[in-house]
């Protein structure tokens, strides 16, 4: 039988981009091909403030501009879970959080009370799609740079990183310049849960990033088809990014 997976991006979305959406659907695609897995949902879940990178707008923004893009997605939902606590939360206490709801709630057949705003990011129909006996696993998505930032100097714990890899798992999609096996050959942790790390080549090769979004909207050049059009709209609405008085259309 299949495991049910949840696949979560936690990011800054700043701003969400066309190339956010696509990583969910290459990782389905790869994950239903393999034939272990059968992902029932799709989670954004947007850092929070406190964070505190260079041009990160406020929470509020990014959470708005993620749900006019998700508008007629049927797969892929927001949580605002992340970004409403009171301070920035680790990513293995994310991915531990939205696990441990969602399979509390499917053991319960809805007798807990699950709080409104984690009852928004639940896949449809989930009973239906998972019954009560099947555990879901929560999987980080993320691209090949995150990755790579396990190997940053003091940024990720190593009880972290072998938890989110060892209890959850990884779907990772590549990017250029980052060479995944050499990176994950390097690395204890990640070699030893190997099994537990899918790469996703994504051979329709794109680099679209928030960083390059943030700085056409800068110079006003044109950002269309690189991010969804309600985004853009949106962004001139409130003049984000440095775009007063600017053609982002
Ligand atoms: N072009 C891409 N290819 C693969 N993964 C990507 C791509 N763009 C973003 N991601 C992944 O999306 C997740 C959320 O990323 P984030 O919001 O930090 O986006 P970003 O575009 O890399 O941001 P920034 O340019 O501001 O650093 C991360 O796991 C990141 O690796
Ligand atoms: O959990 C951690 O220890 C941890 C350490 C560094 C970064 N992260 C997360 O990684 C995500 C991407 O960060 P960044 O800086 O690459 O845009 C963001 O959601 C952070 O909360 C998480």
């Amino acid at each position: 039988m299949r495991t049910p997976v949840i696949l979560l991006a936690s990011g800054c979305f700043n701003p969400l981009t066309n190339m956010h959406l696509r990583m969910f659907e290459i990782a389905r695609d790869h994950l239903h091909r393999m034939g272990q897995y059968d992902v029932i949902g799709g989670v954004i879940s947007p850092v929070h403030d406190a964070y505190g990178k260079k041009e990160l707008i406020s929470a509020t923004h990014r959470l708005n501009m993620i749900k006019l893009a998700l508008q007629d997605n049927d797969w892929v939902k927001l949580s605002d879970w992340e970004a409403k606590q009171e301070s920035w939360t680790r990513t293995r206490q994310i991915l531990q959080h939205h696990q441990n709801v969602i399979n509390a709630y499917l053991k319960s057949e809805n007798n807990i009370n699950v709080n409104e705003a984690d009852l928004n990011w639940m896949p449809d129909n989930i009973h239906k799609q998972c019954g009560t006996n099947r555990g879901v696993v929560v999987k980080l998505l993320c691209g090949a740079d995150l990755l790579e930032s396990f190997g940053t100097p003091g940024l990720w714990a190593d009880e972290d990183i072998e938890a989110i890899v060892g209890e959850h798992g990884l779907v990772v999609i590549t990017r250029l310049n980052v060479n995944l096996p050499e990176f994950i050959y390097n690395s204890d942790i990640l070699t030893k849960y190997l099994a537990n790390i899918m790469i996703v080549t994504e051979f329709i090769r794109n680099e679209i990033s928030s960083t390059k979004i943030r700085r056409a909207l800068r110079r006003s050049e044109s950002v269309k088809y690189l991010i969804p059009d309600k985004v853009i709209d949106y962004i001139n609405k409130y003049s984000l990014y440095g775009s007063q008085n600017t053609k982002i259309f």
